[in-house]
């Protein structure tokens, strides 16, 4: 397991080995003992999701729930190719509105770790594109919330993506009253 840090404190990327055969490969997806003998211990997962996405430059996001239904998630590409982006919205935190992308796609197999506290977005790459992600908490639609994904100044590479309703009414991150307090880690 590849563990790096991001230039977002507590937003970590991890790239699981691959054993390779003629048949093709297995891996350990998610294995917490392996993470925690590498001094990463992650929250309990509780709900496991997977969304297809037709179209390139399908956008999903800016998306978070709000305690205490907030959720971390462990985000990777079943399929295909998506550009995926964390952005810190704790009250009080130095990176606050700062954003952190990266590229996730079943060739790489990496995947990226997005504590509760921030916005979690992404944006495909190629067709029939596949993202399943481990969730801390789960899903409770009255906690749903969304920041629009061109206020953030993020560089999505796209032009006129597909959105939801939901994300092309989504107000924009200078409004946002964020319900997520930053707290210093030990
Ligand atoms: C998130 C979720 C949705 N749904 C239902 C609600 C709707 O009837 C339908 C589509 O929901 P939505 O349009 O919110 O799906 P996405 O736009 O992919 O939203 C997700 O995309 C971003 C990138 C995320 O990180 C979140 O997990 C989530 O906000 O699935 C459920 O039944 N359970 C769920 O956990």
């Amino acid at each position: 397991m590849q563990i790096e840090t991001t230039p977002l404190p507590g937003v970590l990327l991890l790239t699981p080995a691959r054993h390779g055969d003629a048949r093709g490969f297995f891996s350990e997806s998610w294995n917490r003992r392996t993470l925690a003998d590498a001094g990463v211990v992650l929250p309990e997962f509780v709900q496991d999701n997977h969304s297809m996405s037709a179209q390139t430059g399908t956008l999903r996001g800016l998306h978070y729930q709000s305690p205490p239904f907030a959720q971390g998630k462990l985000v990777r590409c079943g399929r295909g190719r998506l550009f995926d982006v964390a952005v810190d919205v704790r009250m009080g935190s130095p990176t606050y509105g700062q954003w952190f992308g990266t590229e996730l796609s079943f060739e790489n197999g990496r995947q990226l770790w997005i504590p509760a506290g921030f916005l979690h977005g992404f944006v495909t790459r190629e067709p029939d594109t596949e993202i399943v992600y481990k969730c801390t908490a789960h899903y409770d639609r009255a906690s749903d919330g969304a920041v629009a994904w061109d206020s953030v100044g993020i560089d999505w590479d796209v032009t006129d993506p597909l959105l939801s309703d939901k994300d092309r009414d989504a107000q924009p991150l200078a409004e946002l009253k964020s319900p997520f307090v930053f707290e210093e880690q030990a």
